[in-house]
């Protein structure tokens, strides 16, 4: 369940987060003391000496007055003496009213905080996780019915709606026992927590607490899963998932609950200090039935706060420190988990057309999770060529897919956002969308689908390495051409129907195809606007050739009637997967001339995806190289292609395939692109096993750093620890090392 990469951001987040250090130190503590309170005590907790009452802890001592009487000459005396009291070794942290030891009750009590908080926390996770999914997941009268409680019951302060479940029990307590008393867990539970056994079962135990708490606190794990069940439901891969025949059971463990994990677990940490507080406040107000917990002793010593102020104190300092420490806890796998939280605002910079943010796509196969794109961070400017570069397999076309949404099953982008700068979006949906809008950015996933949809055509387009697989061979290709301007129009139109609209011209389409094979469906303008796009991007007799079918053009026409099928919808940002691989050199190069040709006078900005590094260097203004689903390094081409730091950008520029070579060769660098899979990555440099310059310390950090950089207005980053210091033999990573 845990992955490697996820282990890798908690070892990270620890590593800087002194707060968090605290937080493990102080749970760690409570388990330990809760699991060997018989050995950490000093005494049995229930024991009672009334000799040895209110005895101060160690290093105290306490006054009594104390009246003696004596027979002076007949009559009798009184006499007021101050006595000392003082401490008694046996006893560190003092006694009680009862002389029972401070110390090891509070001991026993972690037992009954942990207990109360863990299976507590658990029963409310159990139930509200069910519950949500679901309701989120088949909407309806369940859903209405959980929205409407969950209102309800969030209005009332938990501890409230603890009491008042708790009365109810009581009432019915002759037919309700305790939940250990139904599960005939007594005399161990007792035994556990300290109190004597043999007891009468009408004694009360945690396990009333238990269900009530969780009882009380499901809700909040009722809604995130709901939350979780509602955004995913929607989402083209699950109706894939769905139209493939998989089960709602296998949907729900294989998307939802995956994607659902961070949240609930980061709430369940929260939940556990809350219960530990509500456990004690409802033991302190006497509605718990335990006599041996940290919220009952502060109760006992609220009397005595003036002249014993150690029983309650040391409780009430117990209290604090194992919140204090499970919130930590929480602060540290909400951190580590989700760092998308406290990302740094993405609106300062205006002459971004797009940043990615941390976006990773994950491929969810039978041999298991495929890590395909990872945390992947960039900037598209207005009017640059932007290139990513690297080998086959290190996950440019996932990204390029992911860009625009069109990941498909068993494929999802887990993580991240891609924020598109457009004023209007960002006006439109400030106030229906907040989360999805920063300054004039909005992030394209978080947009609702209909929006997003909207957005490939008119925002993103795309061009494909096969040209063929993308125009359909049955229709002439001035017609499929004006098809696409004609419903980049229509959405123009009226952009928040979209989706219908485009749907139901689809269809519409699709049964006139089918019945009038010749039947236009497109108005005479996009018609000629078709052309005229045919024309711009080269093709010669751009009316005649209009009316010609995708076999009737050679390799290099189809990829510029691409090009103009891309340039219909006159988009902000095109993404070029690769668009000349397929083509022979002299074609490639003019194919490539059109596209600077194109961008430069269209003011697009391109995203250009190839492992030609040629055509990177020719092409780009900026570039990113992959590695492993990782961009390794990036900033402008001098900066990348002229002070390499990475190794394997290195390696890469060792031999440029010249784009005049028929064949260029890929990976000049020895060894294999490591596998992707999530349960053979591990937590090191992806590129240690290959790099010639590997150090030990490239097994543990593997951050992105900062690099010299050419100019002032790029950054130069570099997941390599050689950004930061020179290569050390003595460090060197063995080749045993290298294969571990
Ligand atoms: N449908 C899929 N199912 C499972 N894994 C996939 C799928 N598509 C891609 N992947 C994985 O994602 C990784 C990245 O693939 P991607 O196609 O993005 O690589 P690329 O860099 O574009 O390579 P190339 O230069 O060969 O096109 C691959 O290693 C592959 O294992
Ligand atoms: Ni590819």
């Amino acid at each position: 369940m845990i992955s490697p990469r996820t282990l890798r951001n908690l070892r990270k987040e620890l590593r800087s987060s002194a707060l968090a250090k605290i937080g493990i130190v102080l749970v760690l503590a409570m388990i330990l003391i809760a699991a060997f309170a018989p050995f950490i005590a000093l005494h049995n907790p229930t024991n009672q000496n009334l000799d040895e009452n209110n005895l101060p802890p160690m290093g105290f001592s306490r006054t009594t007055e104390e009246t003696t009487s004596e027979m002076v000459n007949g009559s009798l005396e009184l006499t007021n003496e101050t006595v000392y009291v003082n401490a008694s070794a046996s006893h560190p942290m003092g006694t009680n009213s009862l002389g029972q030891d401070v110390y090891s009750r509070a001991v026993y009590g972690a037992r009954t905080s942990m207990m109360v908080g863990v299976l507590g926390t658990l029963l409310a996770a159990v139930l509200g996780v069910s519950v949500g999914l679901v309701a989120g997941f088949y909407r309806g009268r369940v859903d209405d019915a959980l929205m409407r409680f969950a209102d309800v019951s969030l209005a009332f302060p938990s501890l409230v709606l603890a009491i008042a479940l708790i009365g109810l029990w009581g009432r019915a307590a002759v037919d309700v026992p305790d939940p250990f008393v139904v599960l005939g867990l007594v005399d161990p539970v007792r035994s556990a927590l300290g109190l004597p056994t043999g007891m009468p079962d009408s004694f009360v135990l945690p396990g009333t607490v238990i269900v009530v708490v969780g009882l009380v606190n499901w809700v909040w794990f009722a809604r995130i899963a709901r939350g979780e069940a509602l955004s995913i439901r929607e989402e083209e891969y699950v109706k894939a998932a769905r139209a493939l025949g998989a089960s709602d059971a296998r949907i729900i463990g294989r998307h939802v609950l995956p994607n659902a994990t961070t949240p609930i677990l980061v709430l369940a940490t929260i939940q556990v200090a809350a219960i530990i507080l509500l456990e004690s406040s409802l033991s302190f107000l006497g509605f718990s039935g335990t006599t041996l917990s940290w919220g009952f002793d502060i109760s006992q010593g609220r009397a005595y706060l003036s002249t014993a102020w150690w029983i309650a104190t040391v409780p009430g300092l117990a209290i604090v420190l194992a919140v204090i420490g499970v919130n930590l806890v929480g602060d540290w796998l909400r951190d580590a988990l989700d760092p998308g939280i406290e990302g740094e605002g993405v609106s300062e910079m205006a002459d971004e057309i797009l940043k990615v943010r941390n976006l990773t796509t994950r491929f969810f196969t039978e041999e298991g999770q495929v890590n395909a794109v990872e945390h992947v961070d960039f900037d598209v400017r207005d009017g640059e060529v932007f290139g990513i570069v690297g080998e086959s397999g290190s996950g440019k076309s996932v990204t390029a897919l992911s860009l625009i949404d069109l990941v498909e099953t068993p494929g999802r982008i887990t993580e991240g956002e891609v924020w598109y700068r457009d004023a209007d979006l960002a006006e439109e949906h400030r106030d229906s969308h907040p989360e999805a809008v920063d300054g004039d950015y909005v992030d394209v996933r978080q947009l609702p689908e209909a929006t997003r949809r909207w957005l490939r055509g008119p925002a993103f387009a795309t061009i494909f390495q096969d040209p063929m697989s993308s125009l359909n061979p049955s229709i002439t290709v001035g017609e499929q051409i004006a098809e696409a301007v004609e419903v980049q129009r229509r959405a123009r139109a009226n952009p928040r129907r979209t989706r219908s609209r485009t749907q139901g011209y689809g269809l519409g389409r699709l049964i006139a195809g089918a019945v009038l094979p010749s039947q236009s469906y497109v108005s005479e303008e996009s018609e000629e606007r078709a052309v005229e796009l045919l024309e711009r991007v080269g093709i010669p007799d751009p009316e005649q050739r209009a009316e010609e079918y995708p076999h009737e053009f050679s390799g290099g026409m189809l990829q510029r009637a691409m090009v103009a099928q891309a340039l219909a919808g006159e988009p902000d940002v095109l993404i070029a997967d690769e668009p000349t691989t397929a083509l022979d050199v002299t074609i490639q190069a003019q194919i490539l001339n059109l596209l600077t040709e194109l961008q430069e006078e269209e003011d697009m900005s391109v995203v250009l995806i190839t492992h030609n590094l040629g055509v990177i260097a020719r092409m780009c203004q900026r570039v990113g190289v992959m590695y492993a689903g990782e961009v390794v390094e990036r900033g402008s081409l001098e900066d990348v292609f002229e002070n390499p730091v990475h190794p394997y950008t290195e390696g890469l520029l060792g031999s440029i395939p010249d784009i005049e070579d028929p064949a260029p060769r890929l990976s000049p660098i020895e060894g294999n692109v490591p596998s992707l899979l999530d349960a053979e990555m591990g937590e090191k440099c992806y590129f240690a096993d290959r790099c010639p310059k590997a150090m030990t310390s490239c097994l543990t950090d593997i951050e992105e750093h900062e690099a010299p950089a050419a100019t002032d207005d790029t950054d130069h980053l570099v997941r390599c620890i050689l950004a930061d210091r020179e290569y050390d033999e003595s460090e060197a990573l063995g080749s045993a090392a290298k294969q571990g």
